[in-house]
């Protein structure tokens, strides 16, 4: 079953709006319990009261569970614009309509408020709700998506007043990760967020399922309509499988982890320096991944079209070996639930030797990007880590702009992944503020043993090479256990 068919709460529907409505009435409906009281609805209430067919209030699996599934829906926008300024606000509300389309609908309207603070009954004032109510039948919108975290309650009495599926952006971003999330660990991280979404939800959905079956104030008596709601026991009995499925969900999760960590950490006992491309979502950081290595990852004009980190090999100009690692995107109050699931994705991030943070230059504010995208780096600890703010999309972007956020910014640059522009400069950078390895030699290497020339090469940094008769005269710095393996070449009187 899904929570998207609930029943609206068609008993307090009130006749009368829109009578012409009714000129095409479904005969069907003119059948219905509720008609031969007298009551009459809205083309989009039937609509909505249609979709109630295998109605069940079994859960069958809970992983079925739905939470207001976003998708192909006619959606209006809403927000409350509690501070800054008016074009604040309309960029919040523009970067929800990209989202909402990214999880595959159709953005029909948008609508802000002005308040101190969200009305804690339903998020917008309840004047403001009829109004939004009057957009939606305007639109004909199926779906109503606030700009903020919504709490059950909020959600149900504001689908009360507009009697359409009303979701909050955090299920908005909860869904467009669950579509893009290609690997095992992937999906398995966006299932555990979204039914930590659900669970206190589901209380509040089941409340409302049992007030409107159940409901008092029926015309019909109360006999028509199912006259027993899920009830509590029911709701519990929900509940504690989801948990159970979600701790389930952790250790498979703990597993697959292993695994990368594995992976990683074999990179780390090689001294390979990683370096990790963090930032906003379509910043551009696969863009620059391709530019930088030539991979072929995905680019899209979407959001979060990356969902899974990706690792590719890379070489600075000098030679020098790193792995360049592709990360999940930022957005905005990234659900917490997310951040959690994705901790161990994120830690890639927080445990890079550099960090290439990139940012659209072409964005409207791409200050508050770079912000939102430090606070959740600063959550997965990796706020030490030497950062480069690579301003991208430098070959569209408003050259004030540019400068602006060159000037404020201590180590930035102006790139384009697309036209590689600056990006030449950017690998000289990334070649500076790589680690450098700890131990300065010099060693005369036969011509027998050039692997281990090419290894210094790699690993390490030359400093003056020379093909002398006996071998190749290195100067360099290289890691520990190179150093150990370079030992023997070592000239007797410099050791
Ligand atoms: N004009 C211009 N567009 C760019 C540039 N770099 C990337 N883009 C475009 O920006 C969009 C997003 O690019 P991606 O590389 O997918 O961005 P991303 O940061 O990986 O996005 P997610 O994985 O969704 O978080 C695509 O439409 C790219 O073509 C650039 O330098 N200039
Ligand atoms: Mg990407």
């Amino acid at each position: 079953m899904t929570f998207s068919s609930l029943p609206q709460d068609h008993q307090r529907r009130t006749a009368g709006r829109r009578a012409d409505a009714l000129m095409d009435e479904d005969v069907a409906w003119s059948e219905s319990d509720e008609e031969r009281d007298g009551e009459q609805f809205d083309r989009e209430d039937r609509a909505a009261l249609r979709r109630v067919a295998g109605l069940s209030t079994e859960l069958e699996d809970v992983t079925e569970v739905e939470y207001r599934r976003l998708r192909l829906e006619r959606v209006v926008l809403v927000g409350v614009w509690t501070s800054g300024t008016v074009k604040d606000a309309e960029n919040s509300l523009a970067e929800l309509a990209a989202l909402a389309e990214t999880a595959g609908a159709l953005v029909l309207d948008g609508v802000i408020q002005r308040r101190d603070k969200p009305d804690p009954a339903t998020y917008i004032g309840s004047g403001k709700a009829q109004e939004l109510r009057d957009v939606v039948l305007e639109t004909g919108a199926d779906t109503v998506v606030c700009d903020g975290e919504l709490t059950p309650g909020q959600l149900i009495h504001l689908e009360d007043v507009v009697k359409v599926k009303v979701v909050d952006r955090t299920a908005l971003i909860l869904d467009i990760f669950a579509q893009h999330a290609k690997s095992r660990e992937g999906k398995a991280q966006v299932s555990l967020a979204q039914m930590q979404y659900m669970l206190p939800r589901l209380r509040g959905w089941g409340q409302s399922l049992s007030r409107q079956m159940g409901g008092g104030g029926s015309s019909s008596g109360g006999g028509g309509m199912a006259t027993r709601g899920p009830g509590e026991t029911k709701i519990e009995t929900d509940r504690r499988r989801i948990r159970e499925k979600m701790a389930k969900m952790r250790r498979e999760i703990a597993e697959m982890r292993t695994d990368r960590e594995v992976k990683r950490q074999e990179r780390k006992r090689n001294r390979v320096p990683s370096v990790a491309i963090a930032g906003y979502t379509n910043a551009g950081k696969s863009s620059l991944l391709n530019q930088l290595t030539g991979a072929g990852v995905l680019v899209e004009n979407a959001l979060f079209a990356t969902l899974d980190p990706t690792v590719r090999r890379a070489e600075t100009p000098s030679g020098r070996v790193y792995t360049l690692t592709d990360t999940v995107g930022f957005v905005r109050h990234l659900p917490h639930d997310l951040v959690e699931a994705f901790r161990s994705t994120m830690e890639e991030v927080g445990e890079a030797d550099l960090i290439l943070h990139v940012v659209d230059g072409s964005h409207p504010a791409p200050e508050e990007q770079l912000a939102a995208v430090r606070s959740v780096v600063r959550e997965v600890g990796a706020h030490d880590i030497p950062e480069i703010v690579v301003v991208n999309k430098a070959d569209v972007a408003d050259e004030l702009t540019v400068q602006r956020l060159l000037r404020q910014e201590k180590r930035a640059i102006a790139v384009s992944a697309h036209s590689g522009l600056g990006i030449e400069q950017l690998l000289a950078w990334i070649d500076a503020d790589l680690p450098r390895p700890g131990v300065e030699l010099e060693v005369l290497v036969p011509y027998t043993q050039g692997a281990l020339v090419s290894r210094v090469h790699a690993e390490g940094e030359v400093l003056s090479e020379e093909h002398t008769p006996e071998g190749t005269l290195l100067k360099a710095q290289v890691h520990q256990e190179l150093a150990a393996l370079l030992e023997p070449y070592a000239p007797a009187a410099r050791s």
